[in-house]
């Protein structure tokens, strides 16, 4: 049985009767098919699931969608209870934040300024603050965060490391539509016509995977995703396409790196990443 708690007290009393291991995959609702394997992964990995549903204000700029977020807490219930979830805390702003904004945030220190902190000032401010807040509240042994999101997948992992959380972190492998657009609550705003132009990441991504795998150097991987984006969705507008090392560390090694990409599609900013395989560079030859 799913039971679905709204306030603080409420998730206490139902966490203190989960007893073994606890997987929390925390969301914004407006459940699709990614936080579906989020929630099958969880259940196959922890004897109880616990789902939050959280429009989070604190990630959020001053001229980005909160408002107008898909909020469809009705139809997220019967995913959950479809998926097994044992709990769903779906709190209001006023219980998650009962001082209003709170003065004290973590701070995501450098690479929180970077990419996605880059475009939205604040944003991993935010995240990270309700992410500690919710992993304090219910205190999971595991924590599932989808790959989509790497920045942000990437930002907790540091901060559990560096605030000694005691949760292990999982990263879950993005899931997308058979013509490769990575699910995200925010494609339900998408026209028929954006749609198609949204497929312009994707392609980018797959077309720079595959000139890794042929062989091709950085420079060519990065100037063959870009060449694909712009193919595609010519009236995209593109905020960055990045090659990194799989930590977000500047400066791509040879080997495992990761090919980033945000872009406004309309009024829609999407993102997405895929793992790059570089070949190693190749050295003088052997005499
Ligand atoms: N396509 C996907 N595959 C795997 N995980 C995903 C996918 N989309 C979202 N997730 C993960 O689900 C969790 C909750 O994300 P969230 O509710 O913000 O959904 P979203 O689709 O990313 O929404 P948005 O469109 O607002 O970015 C995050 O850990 C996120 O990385
Ligand atoms: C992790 C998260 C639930 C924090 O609000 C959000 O950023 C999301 O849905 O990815
Ligand atoms: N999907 C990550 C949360 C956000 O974009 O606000």
């Amino acid at each position: 049985m799913t039971r679905t708690v709204h306030t603080r007290a409420d998730l206490a009393a139902a966490r203190a009767e989960l007893p073994g291991r606890v997987a929390v995959v925390m969301t914004m609702g407006a459940l699709h098919a990614g936080h579906e394997e989020l929630l099958r992964t969880a259940r196959s990995a922890a004897e109880h699931v616990v789902v939050t549903v959280f429009v989070n204000p604190l990630q959020f700029g001053p001229n980005e969608d909160f408002d107008r977020y898909p909020r469809t807490l009705e139809a997220d219930l019967e995913v959950c209870r479809r998926a097994g979830a044992d709990l769903v805390f779906a709190p209001s702003v006023a219980e998650m934040y009962p001082g209003g904004q709170p003065a004290v945030r973590v701070n995501p220190g450098l690479l929180g300024e970077e990419l996605e902190g880059s475009t939205r000032p604040g944003f991993f401010h935010g995240v990270l603050t309700v992410v500690l807040k919710l992993l304090n509240l219910v205190r999971p042994q595991l924590a599932f965060f989808g790959e989509k999101d790497y920045q942000q997948l990437t930002m907790v992992r540091r901060m559990v490391r560096d605030l000694d959380v005691p949760v292990e972190i999982v990263g879950v492998p993005t899931v997308r539509e058979p013509d490769g657009l990575a699910l995200s609550s925010r494609n339900r705003y998408l026209s028929p016509a954006e749609r198609k132009t949204a497929l312009a990441l994707s392609a980018a991504l797959h077309a720079g995977a595959e000139a890794a795998a042929r062989g091709l150097d950085n420079e060519a991987v990065l100037g063959t995703a870009h060449r694909v984006f712009a193919e595609t969705g010519p009236v995209a507008r593109l905020d960055y396409l990045v090659l990194t090392d799989p930590d977000l560390e500047p400066g791509p090694p040879p080997g495992p790196a990761r090919l980033l990409v945000a872009a406004w599609v309309g009024r829609t900013r999407l993102i997405d990443n895929l793992p790059i395989h570089l070949a190693a560079p190749s050295g003088p030859a052997n005499p």
